[in-house]
């Protein structure tokens, strides 16, 4: 599902910035003793797709996490062009992301009492947005994602693709230059996962930095590019 037309409303993505670990790395309290999470990593994420993937407790949620800022490191930093996200206050991240990042999860987390549009336009509502404007470019989001039939449904009145294909589109519509996924198609069957690939590949496409937790071999396969994460420690595959 790839759309090569300009998206109307849209800002066209420019060169988005780089996203940078030195040395990152999170060590958690277990019991009496402590459990190093993520060891030390230094890495510069390419534009493009990223799949990470490793065994159950490896430590990939500890990376996303430490990679959105959701959690502070034991040691390093991430930074996103020029700016330090382990350098700013609480707020400052939180307005950071809404401008720089895009999520999507395993269960898609739309509002269930929103429709597709409204769950769209939400993350532009937090932004300020005006209303039109905010109106046209969720509208012009869903139809990229094949979903403009769909715009006054409730997430309970659409399958499990079609939520995370409209969970996509929420993620897009800052217009972020780094897209954050975990698992967001371990929910699905094969054929509409990779449907919802096809969305991020799209996404990763125009220049993002996408980067994607999954277990699933097929999908991992897809990705421009590949780190495997064992026991805390990152490798880059290719
Ligand atoms: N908040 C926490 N406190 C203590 N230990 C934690 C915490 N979060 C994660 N861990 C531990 O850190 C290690 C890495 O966990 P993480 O959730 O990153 O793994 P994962 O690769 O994402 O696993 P899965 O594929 O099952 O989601 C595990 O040993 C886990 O038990």
């Amino acid at each position: 599902m790839t759309h090569a037309t300009t998206i109307p409303h849209i800002a066209t993505p420019g060169p988005h910035p780089t996203l940078h670990v030195e040395q990152l790395s999170r060590i958690y309290p277990s019991g009496d003793g402590q459990v190093q999470a993520l060891a030390p990593l230094t890495h510069t994420f390419p534009p493009g797709l990223t799949a990470v993937v490793g065994p159950s407790g490896s430590g990939k949620s500890t990376l996303l996490n430490l990679l959105a800022g959701f959690d502070t490191p034991t040691t390093g930093s991430v930074r996103v062009g020029d700016t330090d996200l382990t350098a700013l206050t609480e707020t400052q991240r939180a307005d950071f992301r809404l401008k720089h990042y895009g999520f999507v999860f395993q269960n898609h987390n739309l509002v269930s009492i929103l429709t597709a549009l409204e769950n769209v336009e939400f993350p532009l509502t937090l932004a300020g947005v005006p209303v039109r404007e905010r109106a046209d470019r969720a509208r012009a989001l869903l139809a990229r994602v094949g979903l403009e039939k769909r715009a006054g449904h409730l997430p309970s009145q659409l399958s499990g693709g079609e939520a995370q294909r409209v969970a996509i589109a929420r993620a897009l519509a800052g217009n972020p230059g780094l897209l954050l996924c975990d698992e967001p198609t371990g929910n699905l069957d094969s054929k509409t996962g990779e449907m919802v690939l096809a969305e991020l590949q799209d996404a990763a496409r125009q220049g993002r930095t996408v980067v994607l937790i999954t277990h699933d071999r097929d999908i991992a396969a897809l990705a421009d590019h590949h780190l495997q994460v064992r026991d805390g420690v990152v490798g880059v595959v290719d």
